[in-house]
């Protein structure tokens, strides 16, 4: 009998807001425009999914796992997750982990036994988001290095806000940390001029990947225990809005938001206002824009912060209902 050959996979990594749904979306368009089949794992932090429901609104497979993070949390239900959608026989599997993810117990829970015969990871991508990057790598060193080291391609996203200092930081940071790495400028998940994607898909010669592994692996046997775990602080807060939000209490609210919430996402629907909204918020950018989805999903926010006034949050959120009820808090 002919072994089935295995399904590429490229997991997409890069801390929380970095742009990784806006590349796997981008990606995910390229392919439906060749005609081929795309399947998607996708793993939020937070217990309730809004980059799942913007991919089905336009019409992709999302597999999710919610609630945890896939390298230490789910590891079990991720490799379950990962057989499940090998077993759809898709021509290629894209997976995106939570921002905090580390990309060495992903690539352990992706190269689990019975995996191994479905499925290899073709590439490793870490998404930089030049606005956050120099803070982050010094706030969360040991993640953000692991992303770095980890990556077979290294992506400076945003690049259209991005300032030529701030993308020679992250390309001498790369340079210092794995510098076989390629990096790219892209927008809106779009290499200019590379409308093929070839930056991405394009094959690795065999041996090229498994030098690369090579330094990955020994990149691992050098860190220290200290530099092990490095993400357990992070904490996410879900509520689901029971009454339209009045948009200038809302925005002010976002914009006074403690700083150790560094990101925020949800769908919302203003007093006053036709259709839904989606919100999102990175380390102090708030971006409010319409979304069409279908089925439409339910409004509700995601707070994610090293910690987190529960009470608080919900509290001013209620504040700015456009009638005031109690909101559920998940
Ligand atoms: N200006 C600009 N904004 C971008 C670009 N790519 C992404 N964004 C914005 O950055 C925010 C976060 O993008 P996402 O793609 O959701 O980031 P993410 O890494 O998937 O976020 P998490 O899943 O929460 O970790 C959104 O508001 C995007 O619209 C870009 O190339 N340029």
């Amino acid at each position: 009998m002919a072994t089935p050959s295995l399904i590429p996979t490229v997991v997409i990594s890069g801390f929380l807001g970095s742009g990784k749904t806006t590349l796997l979306l981008a990606l995910l368009h390229h392919m439906r425009s060749l005609g081929r089949k795309a399947a998607v794992l996708m793993n939020e932090f937070g217990d309730i999914s809004i980059d799942g429901e913007i991919l089905r609104g336009e019409g992709f497979s999302v597999m999710e796992l919610s609630d945890g993070c896939i390298c230490c949390q789910i590891g079990e239900d991720f490799v379950q997750a990962f057989t499940e959608v090998a077993s759809r026989n898709p021509e290629i599997i894209f997976v995106e982990a939570t921002g905090l993810a580390d990309p060495v117990d992903l690539l352990d829970q992706a190269t689990a036994p019975h995996l191994l015969d479905r499925v290899t990871i073709a590439k490793m991508v870490t998404v930089a988001d030049p606005k956050n990057f120099t803070r982050l790598s010094k706030v969360l060193k040991a993640i953000v290095k692991r992303q770095t080291q980890f990556a077979d391609v290294v992506v400076i996203s945003k690049a259209d806000e991005a300032t030529p200092k701030q993308i020679a930081d992250i390309r001498a940071y790369v340079e210092e940390n794995n510098p076989h790495a390629p990096v790219y400028l892209v927008t809106n998940g779009q290499v200019a001029g590379d409308e093929e994607f070839r930056w991405l898909l394009a094959d690795v010669e065999p041996a090229e990947r498994e030098r690369r592994r090579a330094a990955m692996r020994a990149s691992l046997e050098a860190l220290s225990e200290a530099d092990y775990k490095a993400h357990t602080d992070f904490h996410s807060m879900s509520c689901r809005l029971l009454r339209p939000l009045v948009r200038s209490r809302f925005e002010h609210f976002m914009r006074n938001l403690p700083s150790d919430i560094i990101r925020a996402k949800g769908f919302l629907r203003f007093a006053g206002e036709d259709g839904l909204w989606v919100m999102m918020y990175v380390n102090g950018d708030l971006y409010i824009r319409p979304v069409t989805l279908s089925p439409s999903p339910e409004e509700h926010l995601v707070f994610i912060g090293a910690t987190l006034d529960h009470a608080r949050l919900a509290s001013d959120l209620t504040a700015c209902e456009a009638q005031r009820r109690a909101l559920a808090v998940l």
